[in-house]
């Protein structure tokens, strides 16, 4: 498959829109978080590792703010417990209908998957084993956060894990200019110009609103999580995985 390049913020705007989960998005999406999120591949192929450790027989799997779906079929090729199932949760209703066509080209008999165009503030979290937030917390406001990681903790199994990847701030002037600087470095080494760069960061500054890790790591404590491990950081790229 040949895959479509981003070129959504190359040519200068007159008026700058917030960042939206849109079909010229989705059309790009794979080629734009590759070339935007250092270790995303390697993040996605972990996840389908962690998911396959902690997965339970009988129990829900959770990919919330799914997108293509990029994290279900990495859990999908590699869960082996019986009964499992995945519920991948978006609501871009674009994401959706493109990440279901993606789906059905992955014909291998497998852990059954379901798609689901909602909020996913909406949806019951229950009887989970695995539940993945693969950045997308940084997309929910921040006064309804805790809630949700609340809701997830409650809705999981003993034994049962939430892996949160997220794009991190920094506290320190200093160290946020480093990662900033250098975060602007890996996206021009993958094509994108200067221009692209500052359009893109300009539209996603009302949207996107990345916390530090140590935010990140006391809210899973608050919320009842007394295990979390940092298992990937490159720059202001962040996964942790928690286990209840
Ligand atoms: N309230 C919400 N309810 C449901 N979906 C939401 C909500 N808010 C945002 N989204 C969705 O969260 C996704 C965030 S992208 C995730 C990548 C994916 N996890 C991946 O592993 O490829 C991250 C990025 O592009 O930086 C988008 O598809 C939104 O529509
Ligand atoms: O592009 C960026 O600068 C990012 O921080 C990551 C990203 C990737 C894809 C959609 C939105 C944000």
């Amino acid at each position: 498959m040949t895959r479509k390049t981003d070129a959504i913020y190359a040519a200068p705007l007159k008026e700058m829109i917030d960042f939206k989960f849109d079909e010229r998005v989705v059309a790009v999406f794979p080629d734009m978080i590759q070339r935007s999120v250092p270790g995303y591949g390697l993040i996605i192929s972990n996840i389908g590792i962690l998911a396959a450790k902690y997965a339970q027989a009988g129990s829900h799997c959770y990919d919330l703010g799914c997108s293509l779906g990029a994290a279900t079929l990495a859990m999908r090729q590699r869960i082996t417990q019986p009964d499992c199932d995945i519920i991948a949760v978006d609501n871009s209703p674009a994401m959706i209908e493109r990440g279901r066509e993606l789906l059905a080209r992955d014909t291998e008999p497998s852990v059954p998957v379901t798609m689901v165009c909602a909020d996913l503030q909406e949806v019951a979290i229950e009887n989970a084993s695995v539940v993945v937030l693969n950045f997308t917390l940084q997309f929910v406001p921040p006064a309804q956060r805790l809630a949700l990681i609340q809701r997830i903790y409650a809705g999981l199994r003993p034994g049962g894990i939430l892996i949160l990847s997220e794009k991190i701030a920094f506290s320190e002037p200093e160290r946020q200019h480093f990662h900033v600087e250098v975060h602007h470095d890996f996206k021009r080494a993958n094509g994108y110009s200067d221009l692209e760069i500052s359009q893109k960061r300009s539209a996603l500054e009302n949207v996107m609103i990345p916390e530090t890790l140590s935010c990140h790591q006391e809210r899973l404590q608050a919320a009842g999580f007394s295990f979390s491990e940092l298992w990937f950081q490159c720059f202001n790229f962040a996964s942790l995985v928690a286990i209840k």
